[in-house]
């Protein structure tokens, strides 16, 4: 078996995609090889028959089939090329395409894989698939063709010598059988070290200001470096190894080529062989020494590609499906029953939030606001208790569904390397620019877009040449696009100005007097707005840490309002 058959559930749709190119590729690199395999033979013609036999016309004759042979060839070995090109390449944008949306859908409940490592797995573990089971299988194959026409015309040739590499293959597959456990654990060792590297890339280049700040740069750059020396030493083991187990096919190869040299010599000097056959059966002999070495060399390469192979489904595997049934957008209420999300440390929390009413989420940090939000989205398993829509499981509901009703604004505002347009267009993509003017200036950004280039603003990746008010104000401005009759701002105003959040405020109120909103927010002016329902979490163990707006009153409120 080359792979699981976990495995085949993701691979095999890739495959039965590449087939047809695969075909291709095939035909095509057996026609070049039937040609290749042909021109020895012309060579021995040309000596034979033309040269010793001092033959003048068939001597032109052969020469120019063998030009003409040797033009196909080149034109094939191109057209070859181009083809294999485009359905390899295919193969791979098609293979990387499903592992990128898995890992866009990553089940919540499942551990995060740090972003260097899942692109190292995209990118690195893809190639070593695709080129697995592309280009190594097509490659084998093409060998496998010219090693048994090679042996097939070195036979018809002179059947005895044949036997000498027949009887050398089973000492090559006796060795490479030992040696192909260590191939595995030395690609396993590679492909960790790389995912390893591009980890602390990704990391140590997203975290480039805070590092700078703590004086820590050097420090990550030493690591990286001795990551690398690390790395360095892992490909020079791998190898050294692939070099030991290439040596003894070599090895191998060149008794045969002496054998051949030696007997077949001794053969032309008694008269039983003509020379053109000589020459033409040491160009078999090493014709087949490149054939014999990928043929052999499958078997390792599938052992290194295994490594990937599970590096790469354990991507797959813990991608879950986004799609389901939708709750219906004129919903009424959201029903909590002693909640608790995974990972969080308040007592189970119930009540109803109804549709129009305004929602202040409290408790002090880290207590599980945030996640037990998340739990009406699907992003974060529950732990305890049960949350329902107009009475339906919150479980019932595809996760890509509940987000359109329900839009929770992250705590760190994403942005994204483009316009500010773009960027608002990702929470309505077919809104016109006037709608998007509008969330603009609602999102007291109007004046600062106007003094920029308006909707075509460039914007840095993660927003980093914006200040923090800024970004959430971006963050919000997508707020006022979205259609989602529920909206959560989880500490979406803490880094505004308190003038400015009071008008974003207003423009809220103003703008969705019918939607539920909830609000999370240590501190500033949201804590200020006339709430229909305050709901503070309680912690299950004393907590050390208190949020900085909490006040004698919040206090007294918590204990009335946990559950
Ligand atoms: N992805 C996760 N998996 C498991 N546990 C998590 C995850 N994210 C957060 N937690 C844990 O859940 C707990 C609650 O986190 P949460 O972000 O919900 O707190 P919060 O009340 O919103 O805090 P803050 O006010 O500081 O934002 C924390 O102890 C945190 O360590």
């Amino acid at each position: 078996m080359i792979f699981g058959t976990r495995e085949v559930g993701w691979l095999a749709p890739v495959l039965a995609r590449a087939l047809p190119g695969i075909g291709a590729v095939l035909a095509l690199s057996l026609l070049a090889a039937a040609l290749g395999l042909a021109l020895p033979m012309l060579t021995k013609l040309v000596i034979d028959r033309g040269i010793m036999a001092r033959d003048m016309g068939r001597l032109v004759h052969y020469a120019a089939l063998s030009f003409a042979l040797g033009l196909g060839a080149v034109a094939l070995g191109i057209a070859n090329g181009m083809v294999h090109l485009r359905a390899s390449a295919d193969m791979l944008a098609d293979l990387r395409q499903r592992a990128f949306d898995a890992a866009l859908r990553r089940d919540p409940a499942r551990k995060d894989l740090p972003l260097g490592e899942t692109m190292a797995r995209l990118d690195g573990d893809s190639g070593e698939i695709q080129r697995f089971a592309f280009d190594t299988v097509l490659v084998a194959i093409g060998a496998l063709f010219r090693l048994a026409g090679g042996v097939a015309l070195m036979a018809w040739l002179d059947w005895r010598l044949v036997l000498l590499p027949v009887l050398l293959t089973p000492i090559e597959l006796i060795f490479l059988t030992l040696a192909r456990p260590r191939t595995q654990s030395l690609a396993g060792e590679v492909r960790d070290q790389r995912g390893a590297l591009s980890s602390t890339l990704a990391e140590t280049l997203s975290l480039r200001q805070t590092l700078a700040a703590l004086g820590a740069s050097q420090a990550r750059l030493a690591h990286f470096g001795e990551q690398q020396h690390s790395q360095i030493a892992g490909l020079m083991r791998q190898r050294l190894w692939a070099e030991t187990v290439g040596a003894v096919s070599q090895i191998l190869g060149a008794v045969v080529r002496a054998g051949v040299l030696l007997v077949g010599g001794w053969l032309v000097v008694r008269g039983d062989w003509p020379l053109g056959t000589l020459i033409a059966y040491l160009a078999y002999a090493a014709m087949m020494q490149g054939p014999l070495r990928n043929l052999l060399g499958l078997y390792h390469a599938q052992a290194r590609s295994k490594v990937a192979v599970a590096r790469l489904d354990a991507l797959f595997a813990a991608a879950r499906d986004e799609e389901g049934p939708a709750p219906p957008r004129a919903m009424e209420e959201i029903t909590l029953t002693r909640l608790r999300a995974a990972g969080a440390r308040h007592q189970p929390v119930s009540a109803v939030l109804r549709t129009g009413s305004r929602v202040l989420l409290d408790g002090p940090s880290g207590i599980g606001k945030t996640r037990l939000v998340a739990t009406l989205t699907r992003d974060a398993p529950v732990e305890c208790g049960a949350a329902e829509i107009d009475g339906r499981a919150v479980g019932d509901f595809g996760p890509a569904a509940l987000r359109g009703l329900i839009l929770h604004l992250p705590q760190r505002p994403g942005i994204m390397r483009g316009t500010l347009g773009e960027n608002l267009r990702l929470a309505a993509p077919r809104a016109g620019d006037a709608a998007l003017w509008q969330a603009l200036e609602q999102a007291d950004l109007g004046v600062w877009a106007r003094s920029r280039a308006g909707l075509d603003t460039d914007l840095a990746e993660t927003g980093a040449d914006l200040s923090g008010g800024m970004r959430q104000r971006i963050s919000l401005a997508r707020a006022f696009l979205a259609e989602s009759p529920v909206m959560v701002f989880d500490e979406s105003f803490s880094e505004i100005d308190e003038a400015g959040a009071m008008r974003i405020l207003a423009a809220l109120e103003t703008r969705f007097p019918e939607r539920l909103l909830i609000f999370i927010a240590h501190n500033g002016p949201v804590r200020g707005l006339d709430f229909d329902q305050r709901i503070t979490l309680s912690s299950i163990a004393p907590l050390r840490l208190s949020s900085r707006g909490e006040t004698p009153n919040q206090r007294e409120n918590a204990r009335e309002k946990a559950v």
